[in-house]
């Protein structure tokens, strides 16, 4: 632990050193660009409702990267996981891309509201495979009931939004990686339709669930745009392990092996 440490206090100097050279440099024509810009402000600030340390700013930092990065690449290499299994889903989520972006350019954020399939594809792959399985730990503010359950104030609660994602009382064949049950429907992931909760809810629920949204949307709608999809020969699609690892971000135990071919004309995949 003390090892690495080091290695992110490294980092994260190197990253708030750059931010300051530039906040130098620029002197009064520096505008704050973004997060770290913003905590460095903040850090400077004398009076301050909160005085930020070196170390929180850090800290800070740190969670955005952890938070940020695997959470969403975890999601997408789920969703391609389930996609590969049933090549009719690509199908589907192809023609889509196909109809409304075409097959002259990738696919821009821009185009992300007219996606739909795409989008049930995404809720459908964090109600099975949510990355944070239980929510950060609560505190019971009160004695309450929660479906026949005494819970006395003071009690740690966690919510388990992996057994909710499979709950047979919530969903129907929940163990069925099914995107139409999300097409037309109005559940959401933004905290407010409980049986759907992958970035938690309330004062604690994730602050960068509309960047992570986004990213996955964005990034999943590209994999399938660009490339065709399929296992490799030597992998049946009943045989691909759907295992989960336990960790923070609950990672596919093994990673996916998937072959992919450029489906697009050849000009767009040069930089
Ligand atoms: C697939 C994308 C993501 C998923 C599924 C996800 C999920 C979650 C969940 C379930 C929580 C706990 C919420 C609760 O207990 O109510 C959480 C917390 C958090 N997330 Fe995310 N997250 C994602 C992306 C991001 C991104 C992009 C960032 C930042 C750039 C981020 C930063 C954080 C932080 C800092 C917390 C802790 C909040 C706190 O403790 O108050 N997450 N996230």
């Amino acid at each position: 632990m003390k090892a690495l440490k080091k290695k992110l206090d490294q980092f994260h100097d190197h990253v708030l050193d750059e931010h300051k050279r530039r906040k130098e440099e620029l002197d009064k024509d520096f505008v704050a660009q973004g997060f770290v810009d913003l905590l460095l402000q903040l850090a400077d600030d004398p009076d301050p409702d909160v005085k930020l340390t070196s170390d929180a700013v850090r800290g800070f930092t740190q969670d955005l990267i952890s938070g940020g990065t695997d959470s969403s690449a975890r999601t997408v290499e789920w969703a391609i996981s389930e996609l590969i299994k049933e090549p009719q889903l690509i199908r589907q989520a192809t023609e889509e891309l196909d109809k409304v972006v075409g097959k002259e350019r990738w696919v821009e954020e821009t185009d992300i509201p007219r996606l739909p399939f795409l989008e049930a594809i995404m809720k459908e792959t964090m109600r099975i495979h949510p990355v944070g399985v239980l929510l950060a730990p609560r505190l019971a503010m009160q004695d309450c009931n929660v479906a026949g359950y005494d819970i006395r104030k003071g009690t740690r609660v966690f919510v388990n939004i992996w057994s909710m994602g499979r709950d047979p009382y919530l969903w129907e064949r929940p163990e069925e990686f099914h995107p139409e049950r999300f097409v037309g429907s109005n559940i959401n992931v933004k905290g407010t339709d409980f049986e759907l909760l992958p970035f938690g809810a309330g004062r604690r629920m994730c602050p960068g669930y509309s960047l992570g949204l986004k990213m996955i949307q964005l990034s999943l709608a590209n994999l399938l745009h660009g490339f065709n999809w399929k296992l490799p020969d030597s992998t049946k699609a009943e045989d691909l392990s759907m295992e989960e690892a336990f960790g923070m971000i609950t990672p596919r135990k093994f990673p996916l092996v998937a072959v992919m071919e450029p489906r697009l004309p050849h000009h767009l995949y040069k930089l």
